[in-house]
């Protein structure tokens, strides 16, 4: 198995998309630490991931703590025996014209899918350099962080910057043997998407269920995505064979945006 023996940290794993890479990453081999701001949750992925014969262990942090991200990776390595693999993937929506954002939208956004990100890339690099070895660290991007939505505009500023701090990241720890690559799934069938079409729908008039199906029939492969279509790629990332890929902002979205 591609993983074996490798210690892969996941935050935003109780559910979703974190969720589906955490297995993902467990099938393949890895043992893994789970971390979210859901505690209740985290307990059920532990158990899917040890049913798959691996070492599961779980954190609650937020990840716009900087302290609490620094201490997943801490508790990650003394519990597992060893850290291999950020995954980066916690994140929040909000739906809002332009017009109507508010600086608490703003620091609470920035907060978590920003500064999230950026806390995780110091604390896994820093790990990876005090242990002497190459790392590989996974962030959260989207679609939303190569072209801008409507009505997901703070949003979509959110994942360009990740995009940004990958490429720095890249660069910055290259030397180290560390990359740094993002993953920028399309429309994935999570609680996520539930939350977004029902502010559509609130925002817009628009019917229950309309937003998502429309954004669907958009995907030239014809269906939604799932957690599993993206946890390949971050399988492929998390892997020996993308030693040679670093700072790339990689879309897997069923064919929306071309780049
Ligand atoms: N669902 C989609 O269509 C897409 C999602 N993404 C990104 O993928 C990532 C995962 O999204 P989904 O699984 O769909 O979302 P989700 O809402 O289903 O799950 C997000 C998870 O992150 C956790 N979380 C939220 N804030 C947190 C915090 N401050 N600290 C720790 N954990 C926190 C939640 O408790 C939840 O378990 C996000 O970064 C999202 O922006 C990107 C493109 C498309
Ligand atoms: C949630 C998300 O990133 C999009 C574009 O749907």
């Amino acid at each position: 198995m591609a993983l074996n023996g490798k210690t892969a940290l996941v935050t935003g794993a109780s559910q979703g998309i974190g969720r589906g890479i955490a297995l993902r990453l467990a099938k393949d081999g890895a043992n893994v630490a789970l971390v979210d701001i859901k505690a209740d949750k985290l307990e059920t992925v532990r158990g899917e991931a040890e049913a798959l014969g691996v070492k599961a262990t779980t954190f609650v942090a937020d990840v716009s703590k900087r302290d609490e991200v620094h201490a997943a990776v801490d508790h990650a390595e003394t519990a597992l025996g060893g850290f291999d693999v950020m995954v980066n993937n916690a994140g929040i929506a909000q739906v809002k014209p332009l017009a109507d954002v508010t600086p608490e939208d703003t620091d609470r956004i920035y907060n978590i899918n920003i500064n999230g990100v950026l806390w995780g890339i110091q604390a896994a690099a820093q790990k990876f350099i005090d242990r002497g070895h190459k790392g590989k660290i996974i962030n959260a991007s989207s679609i939303a962080g190569h072209d801008g939505f409507a009505m997901l505009g703070v949003y979509s500023a959110t994942k360009f910057a990740v995009r940004a701090l990958t490429q720095a990241a890249a660069k910055e720890y290259a030397s180290r043997g560390i990359t740094v690559n993002a993953y920028c799934p399309g429309i994935v069938g999570t609680d996520m998407w539930v939350e977004i079409d029902e502010r559509f729908a609130e925002i817009t008039g628009a019917a229950k269920g309309e937003t998502y199906k429309k954004y669907v029939e958009g995907i030239a492969l014809g269906r939604a995505e799932t957690p599993d279509d993206v946890a390949a790629l971050v399988a492929f990332l998390a892997g020996d064979d993308s030693d040679y890929i670093t700072g790339q902002a990689i879309l897997t979205d069923g064919g929306m945006v071309y780049r």
